[in-house]
């Protein structure tokens, strides 16, 4: 399908711009890819996202769109097919539940875990490993018998979200030199995000992960340099 006129404003190993580009190429869209030197951010970004000044930004048709949450939200109700947030309104609620706590718990955890070593490391681990529990536990709460997506039969909304983890989590892992999470404590999430990071578009959406690697590497050393100074 031709996403007439669609600009993703973005850096390549963000998980919120992976997200975003999940989506788009579920959707069979096409789009044109803008990196963003996040060092020395374009006037286009500025522009586009005043208030955040952040990427990712979508354009459609020259309209800035902002907030990954938000631009998942956007792509999903403008391209309807195939949707990402399906099901009765109860089933939407949770899944939009479990995309807000892999959001704001999650990810932190494991943000802070890359930059972080001694103790504040061994906190990051702490919460991470907690928190994927929850999630787990709930998951198996609130689908059961559901797959092999977290979408269902189909991919959906949580599986763009954890998505660009399957590449992020091992490379961490590797520049770390220990293990995040025991996926194995994870059955539900695991098996789900095996078979989405099986899929074509997912494969040639996310960086390989020695990219990957380097990212958060450079990110690490930086961030732990400036806590030195
Ligand atoms: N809440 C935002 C977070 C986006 C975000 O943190 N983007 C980072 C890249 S991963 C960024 O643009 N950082 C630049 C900055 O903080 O100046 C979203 O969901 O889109």
């Amino acid at each position: 399908m031709e996403g007439k006129g669609l600009k993703l404003y973005g850096t390549r190993c963000s998980g919120f711009c992976l997200m975003v580009e999940l989506a788009l190429k579920l959707k069979g869209l096409t789009y044109e890819f803008v990196e963003e030197d996040l060092r020395n951010k374009s006037a286009a970004l500025l522009r586009y996202n005043p208030v955040h000044r952040k990427v990712p930004v979508l354009v459609h048709d020259g309209e800035p769109i902002c907030e990954s949450q938000v631009i998942l939200r956007y792509i999903d109700e403008t391209f309807s097919e195939p949707p990402l947030l399906a099901g009765a309104p109860l089933r939407r609620a949770r899944v939009l539940f479990w995309v807000d706590f892999f959001v704001h718990t999650l990810m932190p955890a494991s943000r802070t875990a890359v930059v972080s070593q001694g103790e504040e490391l061994t906190r990051a681990l702490e919460e991470l490993r907690r928190a994927v529990k929850t999630m787990e536990d709930g998951l198996q709460r609130d689908f059961p018998g559901e797959g092999p997506f977290f979408g269902g039969a189909t991919p959906g909304l949580l599986d763009v979200v954890c998505g660009p983890s399957s590449v992020g989590v091992p490379a961490v892992e590797q520049l770390l030199g220990l293990k995040l999470v025991n996926m194995e404590t994870a059955p539900f999430m695991s098996s789900r995000m095996t078979a989405f990071a099986q899929l074509d578009a997912v494969k040639e959406t996310l960086p390989p992960r020695d990219v990957f690697f380097e990212y958060a590497k450079k990110i690490r050393e930086m961030v732990l340099a400036s806590a030195r100074k």
